[in-house]
């Protein structure tokens, strides 16, 4: 990471520690509610930059047998890291985005992802994020998975091309259906 990151203050717009953030699309295969195919995540804001997120590791996730397929898992962390940027107030899109499976996760697990923002400069917003096990045969305080991530914060018209393909209707100039 760059010497010269900043942090970003926590607005006012922002819920409360433990509230809930809201989507940011409607049709988003990671939280959107109108998204059948999704999954569902949901997310509370936490204590000053951080963010969580939960998932409930459904039977149709299976990779490796009895276990959560990476794919999936990164696909939450790309949800998580992406929301602890809505402290920003405006949209972002993933650049990059690591992870690292420390153990495996049952199907029937419930995860909790907690993300944040670790510094910004210009443009790009560095998050780390980890998952720990909070239901399930193998729940407790073990991490099983870590993530970092660069998003670059981009201009509502970065979508306008892709207009012509969108499945649903964005409400906001940015995709977001309720922020
Ligand atoms: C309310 C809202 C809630 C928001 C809540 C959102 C939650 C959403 C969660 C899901 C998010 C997704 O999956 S988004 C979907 C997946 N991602 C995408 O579709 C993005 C596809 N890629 C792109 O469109 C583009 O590559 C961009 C926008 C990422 C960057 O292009 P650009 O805008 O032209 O910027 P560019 O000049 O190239 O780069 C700017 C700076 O970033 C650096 N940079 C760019 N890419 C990388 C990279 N991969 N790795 C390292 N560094 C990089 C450059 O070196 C440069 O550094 P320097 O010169 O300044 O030092």
């Amino acid at each position: 990471m760059p010497d010269d990151l900043t942090l970003p203050p926590r607005p006012d717009f922002f819920p409360a520690p433990g509230g809930a953030l809201p989507q940011h699309w409607s049709k988003c295969f990671g939280c959107g509610d109108d998204q059948p195919a999704g999954m569902a995540m949901t997310f509370t804001a936490g204590e000053g930059l951080e963010v969580s997120g939960r998932l409930t590791v459904a039977q149709r996730y299976q990779g490796g047998p009895g276990v959560i397929h990476g794919g999936i898992l990164s696909v939450a962390f790309d949800e998580v890291q992406g929301m602890a940027c809505m402290v920003l107030g405006g949209p972002v899109v993933t650049g990059h985005l690591e992870i690292d499976f420390a153990r495996p996760i049952p199907l029937g697990s419930v995860l909790e992802f907690r993300a944040r923002i670790d510094g910004m400069v210009r443009r790009k917003v560095y998050t780390s994020a980890e998952a720990r096990i909070v239901e399930g045969p193998t729940a407790g305080d073990t991490v099983v998975a870590t993530s970092r991530g660069l998003f670059l914060t981009i201009k509502p018209e970065h979508f306008a091309p892709m207009a012509d393909f969108v499945d649903g209707v964005p409400v906001s100039p940015f995709g977001t259906s309720s922020l």
